[in-house]
């Protein structure tokens, strides 16, 4: 397959490279994505009903026990292959910046330095109050659909609630601007594993190839990232990452 060797060789030469990745990154770890048909999340929970202010308003309870339930899984599972090559990646090119929308901690666990999660983290609760961080307890692996209430804060008594953006929620601003400042700049970006469907995440490999980089995509499906992208490699995370690195 000459892509991949296009591939390969425009990311030996590149001096600074972003990683862009959604769930597919994490899906041969175990990680349910979200819209696949069958095993998506958002094909077995409502969106709406579980990711949101106002689900978290109307039944803390159902909300707080499904990140938990999620956040036991990262737990259990391991990076793949394919973080393993994008540290890889990190360790070889002059300058590499990892962005994410996943709020799992695999890429960290590969050996990543400082992945900018732009969605936020499993692993980062903070008061809906205050916004007073709390402390990350030992999970109780919380059985899947389980209601659980969230813990109070220490300070002012309000609801603890998972680290992560929520729909309709602002994206944080430091890690935004950070991500799209590295997309300005780099010579590759490869996004891996995303539907390119949720913004304004989705614009980070736009905006990559409006200031002239070249994107390569690996995902198995087709997306609408594939307008911008100069290569797309159909496969897995798993399987192509590691042969680019090869
Ligand atoms: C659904 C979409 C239409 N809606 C949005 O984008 C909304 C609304 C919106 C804003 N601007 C727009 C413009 C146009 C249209 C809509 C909007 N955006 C927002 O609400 C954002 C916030 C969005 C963030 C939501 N939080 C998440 N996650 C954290 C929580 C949680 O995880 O529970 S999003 C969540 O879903 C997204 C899932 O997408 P993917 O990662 O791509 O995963 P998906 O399952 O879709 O696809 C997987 C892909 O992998 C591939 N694959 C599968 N297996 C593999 C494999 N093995 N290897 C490789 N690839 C593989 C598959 O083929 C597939 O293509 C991720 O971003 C993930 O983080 N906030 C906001 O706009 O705020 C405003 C604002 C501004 C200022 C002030 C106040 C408010
Ligand atoms: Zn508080």
């Amino acid at each position: 397959m000459d892509e991949l060797h296009d591939a390969a060789a425009a990311l030996a030469k590149a001096r600074t490279v972003v990683v862009f990745t959604g769930a597919g990154m994490s899906a041969e770890s175990g990680v349910p994505t979200f819209r696949d048909a069958l095993t998506g999340l958002w094909a077995r929970y409502d969106a709406q009903a579980l990711a949101t202010p106002q689900a978290f308003a109307d039944d803390p309870d159902l909300v707080w026990g499904w990140y938990e339930w999620r956040r036991s899984l990262i737990e259990r599972v391991h990076p793949n292959l394919g973080h393993e090559a994008v540290a890889a990646i990190e360790d070889r090119a002059p300058r590499t910046v990892v962005v994410t929308q996943n709020v799992d901690d695999l890429h960290e666990r590969a050996g990543s330095r400082a992945p900018i999660h732009l969605h936020g983290s499993s692993f980062a609760p903070r008061c809906a109050g205050c916004s007073r961080p709390a402390p990350v307890t030992a999970s109780r692996e919380p059985e899947e659909g389980r209601r659980l209430a969230p813990p109070r804060c220490g300070d002012c008594g309000g609801l603890i609630r998972p680290g992560v953006v929520w729909f309709g929620e602002a994206l944080p601003g430091d890690a935004l601007e950070a991500a799209v400042q590295a997309a300005t700049e780099c010579d590759v970006l490869l996004t891996i594993g995303t539907s390119g469907l949720v913004h304004p995440a989705a614009e980070i490999p736009v905006v990559a190839a409006r200031f002239g980089a070249t994107v390569i995509q690996v995902n198995p499906q087709p997306t609408p990232l594939d307008e911008v992208a100069a290569i797309s490699l159909h496969g897995t995370a798993a399987t192509v990452l590691p042969a680019l690195v090869a």
